[in-house]
C-alpha cells in the first residue's frame, strides 16, 4: 500500500492545481446527484400532498422545478469538467512517471541492465504505467468525493429533516458499502494480480515467439511456444472473468445495501411523520437521498476490482523510479586535452569478480595504453579480456585498484565526459534505425554525410552501401538483410564516427575474411591516428596489426 501512496503522491505533486479542481468538481457531481434525487422526491411528494389538501394552486412549483433543472444541467457540466481536468492531469503525470522510469532503467548498473529482458522492460514502461491511472481516477478521487458527500448529506439532511433519519441513512450506507467494498478489494486482489501476470506472460511469450521464430522452427519448438502463448491468454481470460464475476457480485450487494438503507429510511421517515416530527415531503427527501447515495460508490467498486493490478504495478514502478525527480545532469564539455605523455588508459592493481562468481576474473591487473598506440589483449576464451574492456568503458566498477582515463580517475568523470572520451564496441551490437544513415547517426547526431561516407570507405563498406542505394536506403530491423560481417563493420563505423581518444574493440574483425580484416584494421588507424586502441583479440590479423600484445592467463 505504501507504494500505491507513493505513486499517488507523485501523480498529485505533478499536477496539484488541476487535480484539486477536478476533485472539487467530482464532489460537485456526486453532491448534485444526491441533491437532484432528494429534491425531486420532496417536490413530487410535497406537490401531491398540497393537491390532496386542496391547496395545490398555492404550491410554488417554479422554484423547485428550476432547482431540479439547475442541478441536472450543473451535474452534466461538472461531470464534463471533472473528466477533462482529472484525466488530462493524470495522463500528464503518468507521462512524467514514464520518462522517470525510462531514466531509471537507463541508470541501472550495467550488470542489472544486461540482465533486463527487452520484452519485460517494455511491458513495465507501458502496461504498468497504464495500470497506475486508476489510482487517482478510480480510487482516490471517487473515495474522497464519496466521503465529502456522505458528510454533507448528513449535515443537510439533519438540517432539513431529522437527526435520527440523517444519521441512520449515512451510517447504514457507510457501514454497508464499506463492508461490500472491503470484501471486493480482498477477493479481487488475487485474480486481478493473476490476470496482470498472465497478460505480461502473454506479451513476453508472444514477443519471444516473434523474435526467435527461426530458431524455434529449426528446433521444432514453434508449436510449444505457440501453446505457451495460448496458455497465458487462457489464464488471462479466466482471471479477467473471475474479476468480472466479483465486480457483478459486488454490484448486487451494493444494490441490496442501497435497498435496505433506503427501505429502512422510508420506514423510519414514516414513523417520524406519524409522530409529527417531519412532514411526508421531508420523509421523501430522506428516502430519495438514500437512494441517490448508491451512485457515490460505483467508481470505487471498479477501482477496487483492479486493486491487485495497481498494487503490483506501483511496487514494480517504484523500484525502478529514481528517488529524486531531478533532471539528468546537463551535458558537460569534455576536459582539456591531456598533457603529453599521459596514457589514454591506465589500469593499476585492478581486481574484479563477477556477481555470484567465487573467484575474481582479474586480480591486480595492470595496463597502460598511450595515445596513438594499439594494444591487443589475447589469451584463451574466458580469461577476462571482455571484462577488462567493460571496466575501461566504465560499464562495471572494479572491486579494487584504479582506472584512469587520460590521467583522470574514471569514477570522477561524468557520464557525458566519459562517453565523449571512450567508445566501446562490444562483441554484439544493436543497429538501431531504418537506414545506414540512421544507424550511424546514433553515435553522432546531425552526422555529416561526407564524413559518414569516408568512414564507411575505411571499414570497406562503401561499395555495399552504394549497391543498396546509398546512405538513406531503407534497412530492416537491426540491419537484417546485411551479412554478419557487414553488420559488424557498420557497428564499427558507428564507433569510429565518434572519434574518441580511447577506442575499445571486442574482436572487431570477427566474421571477416583475412584480406578484409587487414583492410578494415588499417582503415581504423587511418580514421583515428591519435587514438589509443585496446582490442580483445583471437585473430592473427588483429595480433599482427597491434603495436603490443598483452597475454591474459
Ligand atoms: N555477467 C557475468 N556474470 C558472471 N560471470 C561472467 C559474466 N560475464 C562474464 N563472466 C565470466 O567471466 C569470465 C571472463 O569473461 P570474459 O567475457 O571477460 O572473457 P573473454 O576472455 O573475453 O572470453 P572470450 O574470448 O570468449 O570473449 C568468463 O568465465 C565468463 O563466464
Amino acid at each position: 500500500m505504501t507504494h500505491l501512496l507513493h505513486i499517488l503522491r507523485l501523480i498529485w505533486r505533478a499536477q496539484p492545481a488541476a487535480l484539486i479542481r477536478g476533485t472539487a468538481l467530482a464532489v460537485t457531481v456526486v453532491a448534485a446527484g444526491v441533491a437532484l434525487l432528494g429534491l425531486s422526491g420532496w417536490f413530487i411528494t410535497a406537490a401531491g400532498a398540497a393537491g390532496l389538501a386542496g391547496i395545490g394552486i398555492a404550491f410554488n412549483v417554479f422554484q423547485p422545478s428550476a432547482a431540479v433543472r439547475f442541478l441536472a444541467l450543473g451535474r452534466t457540466a461538472a461531470r464534463y469538467g471533472e473528466r477533462m481536468l482529472t484525466h488530462d492531469a493524470t495522463l500528464k503525470s503518468l507521462k512524467d512517471i514514464r520518462v522517470g522510469l525510462l531514466r531509471g532503467v537507463l541508470d541501472l548498473p550495467f550488470q542489472r541492465l544486461a540482465r533486463l529482458r527487452g520484452a519485460e522492460t517494455m511491458n513495465r514502461l507501458v502496461a504498468d504505467v497504464d495500470a497506475l491511472d486508476g489510482i487517482a481516477l478510480r480510487l482516490f478521487i471517487p473515495a474522497v468525493s464519496a466521503a465529502v458527500v456522505y458528510l454533507g448529506t448528513f449535515l443537510v439532511l439533519w438540517w432539513l429533516t431529522d437527526l435520527i433519519l440523517a444519521a441512520w441513512i449515512v451510517f447504514s450506507f457507510t457501514c454497508g458499502t464499506g463492508l461490500v467494498l472491503l470484501w471486493t478489494g480482498r477477493h479481487a486482489l488475487a485474480p486481478s494480480r493473476r490476470a496482470e501476470k498472465a497478460l505480461q506472460a502473454f506479451r513476453i511469450r508472444l514477443i519471444d515467439l516473434l523474435r526467435a521464430r527461426d530458431d524455434l522452427v529449426v528446433y521444432g519448438r514453434l508449436p510449444d511456444q505457440a501453446e505457451a502463448v495460448g496458455a497465458a491468454e487462457r489464464r488471462l481470460r479466466e482471471n479477467l472473468d473471475a474479476v468480472d464475476r466479483l465486480e457483478r457480485r459486488a454490484g448486487m450487494m451494493l444494490a441490496l445495501t442501497t435497498t435496505l438503507s433506503a427501505g429502512t429510511a422510508l420506514w423510519l421517515g414514516g414513523a417520524l411523520v406519524e409522530r409529527g416530527a417531519i412532514s411526508p415531503a421531508q420523509a421523501a427527501l430522506g428516502f430519495f437521498a438514500a437512494l441517490a447515495l448508491s451512485e457515490t460508490v460505483q467508481p470505487v467498486r471498479r477501482g477496487l476490482a483492479d486493486l491487485g493490478r495497481m498494487l503490483d504495478a506501483a511496487r514494480r514502478v517504484r523500484r525502478l523510479l529514481p528517488e529524486t525527480g531531478a533532471a539528468p545532469a546537463p551535458a558537460v564539455p569534455t576536459g582539456p586535452a591531456p598533457r603529453p605523455g599521459t596514457p589514454a588508459l591506465e589500469l593499476d592493481g585492478t581486481t574484479y569478480r563477477h556477481p555470484g562468481a567465487e573467484t575474481p576474473v582479474i586480480d591486480g591487473f595492470a595496463l597502460r595504453v598511450a595515445p596513438g598506440e594499439s594494444v591487443a589483449l589475447t589469451g584463451a576464451s574466458g580469461r577476462g579480456k571482455s571484462t577488462v574492456l567493460a571496466l575501461a568503458a566504465g560499464l562495471i566498477a572494479p572491486d579494487a585498484g584504479r582506472i584512469l582515463i587520460s590521467g583522470r580517475p574514471l569514477a570522477d568523470l561524468s557520464e557525458t565526459q566519459l562517453r565523449a572520451e571512450v567508445t566501446y564496441l562490444p562483441q554484439r551490437s544493436m543497429l538501431l534505425g531504418a537506414s545506414f544513415y540512421d544507424m550511424l547517426a546514433l553515435g553522432v547526431p546531425g552526422l555529416d554525410e561526407t564524413d559518414a561516407l569516408a568512414v564507411l570507405e575505411a571499414v570497406a563498406l562503401s561499395s555495399t552501401v552504394a549497391g543498396r542505394g546509398g546512405l538513406h536506403s531503407p534497412l530492416s530491423e537491426n540491419g537484417a538483410g546485411l551479412s554478419g560481417g557487414e553488420q559488424r563493420r557498420l557497428a564499427l563505423a558507428r564507433a569510429l564516427l565518434r572519434r574518441p581518444r580511447l577506442l575499445l574493440l571486442d574482436e572487431p574483425t570477427e566474421g571477416l575474411d583475412r584480406p578484409t580484416a587487414i583492410r578494415v584494421l588499417a582503415g581504423i588507424r587511418e580514421v583515428l591516428p591519435q587514438a589509443a586502441i585496446l582490442t580483445a583479440s583471437h585473430r592473427r590479423a588483429e595480433r599482427d596489426w597491434a603495436d603490443r600484445l598483452i597475454r591474459m592467463t
